[in-house]
């Protein structure tokens, strides 16, 4: 099968991998030439992947039409927030009819608090959209570690194709109908990860982080249920399952510019540090911020967090905040 990788950054050059091992016809785009050009010449993505080296059969394609023309999914790889201006590009493209979209980002755009789905569909119309999410470092997948991820879509027949394109012995892809809970799943755990870095830079404990990512999850749930989601999807892969890898490994980009904050660094700075290298959670917290107040949902940690990166609320100060909040029952009272 022919399948197209539209952005260069470590997740889609991870999932070309894959897609390359598995014996597909694999072009992978990028939005700047040059670099494009600089792989090809090298071989590798050192900007976004280190230390890979591309799979020979992976074409590098910076022509938008060439890279779409025959393929039978079109994986959208680019960060949350540069996912309208490629959409838009698409949008002039010759395209087959019924061509798979293939979301891998996790963020909600700013501004819009669109969901990718939601811009895809304003974009491009009623197409054939999946989702792909779950705890998956591009760095270990592209060394082959086994991992377990999920495919979300509407269209039972390409939730099956997604992962009957993607399965192999170091990648197993489960499939759900819930497409709002697995993109809500990846983005908020984006926005606790950046927290539960921030209580690594200020040395707090193993019980912290516990507690976070617990409380965490429960937050997660209740505004992506009051938004559509399906609770038991915060349980797996894309929720739980996500939330827990974001929060304590040494790749994620949201958990170090957290910690970085938890250390007393200022966000411009870390960020400039970080080049091209996307964090999603910092622009994901206004937009989770703003949902949880369309919806009327209580989002303390959410909410500690946005104040934090956009108000200059020192981070002790919200850790002290959230404990003292009003005593409650961890669950409901049950009446019988
Ligand atoms: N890296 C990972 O392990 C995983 C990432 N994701 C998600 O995949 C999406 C892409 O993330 P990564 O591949 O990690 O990105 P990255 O941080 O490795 O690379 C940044 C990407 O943004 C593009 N870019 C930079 N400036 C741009 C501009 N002005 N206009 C258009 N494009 C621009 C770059 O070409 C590159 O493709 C994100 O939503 C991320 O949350 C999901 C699962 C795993
Ligand atoms: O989504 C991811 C792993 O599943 C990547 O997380 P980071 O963006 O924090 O690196």
């Amino acid at each position: 099968m022919k399948i197209t990788v539209l952005s260069d950054g470590g997740w889609g050059t991870a999932l070309a991998s894959v897609l390359c091992d598995n014996g597909h016809a694999v072009t992978l785009w990028g939005p700047f030439p040059d670099y494009l050009e600089e792989m090809r010449r090298t071989r590798r993505n050192e900007r976004f992947l280190k230390g890979i080296e591309l799979p020979p059969a992976l074409v590098l394609e910076a022509d938008l039409a060439k890279a779409c023309a025959g393929s039978s999914i079109l994986v959208l790889a680019a960060p949350s927030q540069f996912m309208r201006g490629m959409l838009t590009k698409l949008r002039d493209v010759p395209r087959e009819s019924d061509v798979i979209y293939l979301n891998v980002a996790k963020g909600i755009e700013t501004d819009t608090c669109k969901r990718m789905s939601e811009l895809v569909a304003e974009i491009l119309g009623s197409v054939r959209y999946a989702i792909l999410s779950g705890p998956s470092h591009a760095e270990e997948v592209a060394r082959r570690v086994p991992t377990a991820v999920m495919t979300a879509s509407k269209d039972a027949e390409a939730a099956m194709t997604v992962q009957s394109v993607f399965m192999n012995q170091y990648l197993r892809v489960y499939t759900s109908d819930d497409v709002v809970g697995a993109e809500l799943g990846g983005s908020l755990k984006n926005v606790l990860a950046l927290a539960a870095g921030v209580l690594d830079g200020m040395g707090m404990g193993d019980n912290t982080k516990a507690a976070l990512m617990t409380r965490g999850i429960a937050e997660m749930a209740r505004l992506g249920e009051a938004l559509g989601g399906r609770h038991e999807t915060f349980s797996g892969l894309s929720g739980i399952g996500d939330l827990i890898v974001t929060c304590s490994s040494r790749h994620s980009r949201n958990r170090h510019v957290g910690e970085e904050l938890g250390k007393g660094r200022k966000l411009e700075e870390i960020q400039r540090e970080m080049g091209m290298v996307v964090a999603e959670g910092v622009k994901t917290a206004d937009s989770a911020y703003q949902l949880a107040r369309r919806t009327n949902v209580v989002t303390p940690i959410i909410d500690e967090v946005y104040t934090s990166l956009y108000q200059g609320k020192d981070p002790r100060q919200a850790v002290r905040d959230l404990m003292l909040r009003d005593p409650k029952p961890e669950l409901p009272r049950r009446t019988a």
